[in-house]
């Protein structure tokens, strides 16, 4: 009988590997950082060398606070404000994405940031479009076939989400597959967009809500029952509403039984929860109750560049944490494409040709 392949960061890199959860201005290679701010004269980075820069970015993040978080993101935006750099970024994004094993990725961004040199929100989406298309050959060119859609941000604070899913519904047939609202979420609850989710509602539109990462489960139930969310991002405090027992046995309450029971894909960011203060270790990390529970969980990077991770190097401190083996690592894999925002068809076609034969060629 054929060995099953040891689980190494090599090897977790050569699974097929999904992610749903990846923002575009989250991932940036520190070497493209710089040299975008040298051609666009943008003059506030903190380091000139890349590798203090990348360090900076991780160390930055590591604040405990989800706002504090978010301060590293007026850097990346801050070189991202041309065609032609928002172009760069999206290719190697996808670059990278393939690099690391990723055969299908859900990647966002909120073009209203990048309208501060002048750009327009069509032009932006467009120069980002092309860029993923850009990656996409480069990746099939080094021999890696990749997917790339797109989910278009609002941000919580500003008041532009209507107008931004009209953009994500005008760019549908283009490779934009869905909605999402990012940004701080104390104080933001989804609410205040319900004319943006009522719009992509009555388009058939998908979307996806960040909840439930600063903020608990109204923010969660808010997202789900008024907003109808299809999937959520981080959704790590679901778990408030799980009680264990002294037996070990858990007790769901009813939203928490309502996001098991309806498959609602929960976007797990490990590294980023606890970064942000969400969770306070990997091992103690919910994803390790809610995976035991069967929920629909994902697992996924949230930011490479402010988080220091990749998919594969998040599966490594999963497998690390809780033991899992390739059977677990298939069933995260499955879930999220199961869970993605494309057709059914083209879901079941990376599941059946690419995800299963690769996980059973690991499996042995
Ligand atoms: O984890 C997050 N929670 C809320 N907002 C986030 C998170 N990661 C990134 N963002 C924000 C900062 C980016 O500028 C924006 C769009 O990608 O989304
Ligand atoms: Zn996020």
């Amino acid at each position: 009988m054929a060995m099953s392949t040891p689980l190494t960061a090599d090897t977790i890199r050569q699974a097929p590997k999904v992610l749903l959860h990846d923002h575009l201005d989250g991932g940036l290679r520190p070497a493209t950082v710089l040299e975008l701010a040298d051609a666009g004269g943008y003059r506030d980075l903190p380091h000139d060398d890349a590798a203090a820069l990348g360090a900076w970015f991780r160390e930055s993040a590591d604040s405990g606070s989800l706002v504090r978080y978010l301060e590293g993101f007026a850097h990346t935006c801050g070189v991202m404000q041309t065609e032609d750099a928002l172009v760069r970024v999206a290719a190697e994004c996808v670059e990278d994405l393939a690099a690391d094993g990723v055969v299908y990725a859900e990647v966002r961004y909120a073009p209203e940031l990048f309208t501060e040199g002048g750009l327009g929100l069509d032009p932006i989406v467009e120069a980002v479009q092309a860029g993923f298309r850009e990656g996409e050959r480069r990746a099939a060119a080094a021999g890696r076939t990749i997917r790339v859609g797109t989910l278009l941000c609002a941000m919580r604070q500003n008041a532009r989400s209507l107008e931004i899913a009209e953009l994500a519904v005008r760019y549908r047939d283009s490779g934009v597959v869905g909605f999402d609202i990012a940004g701080p979420e104390a104080g933001f609850p989804p609410t205040r967009n319900l004319d943006a989710f009522e719009y992509l509602r009555q388009q058939n539109a998908h979307f996806t809500i960040h909840a439930g990462e600063a903020f608990g489960l109204p923010s969660i139930w808010e997202a789900i029952q008024h907003c109808g969310a299809e999937r959520l991002g981080h959704g790590v405090r679901i778990v408030d509403d799980i009680k264990i027992d002294a037996d070990g046995r858990a007790h769901l309450g009813r939203l928490a039984s309502y996001v098991r029971d309806r498959r609602i894909p929960l976007e797990m960011c490990p590294t980023s929860n606890i970064q942000t203060g969400a969770a306070t270790a990997i091992e103690n990390h919910p994803i390790g109750l809610l995976a035991r529970l069967r929920f629909r969980v994902t697992v996924n990077t949230d930011n490479r560049l402010m988080s220091g991770c990749t998919v594969s190097s998040e599966m490594a401190a999963l497998v690390d944490a809780f033991g899992y083996g390739w059977p677990d690592l298939q069933w995260f894999t499955v879930n999220a494409m199961k869970s993605a925002f494309i057709d059914f068809e083209d879901r079941l076609e990376i599941i059946n040709t690419v995800i299963k034969p690769g996980y059973a060629a690991l499996i042995g």
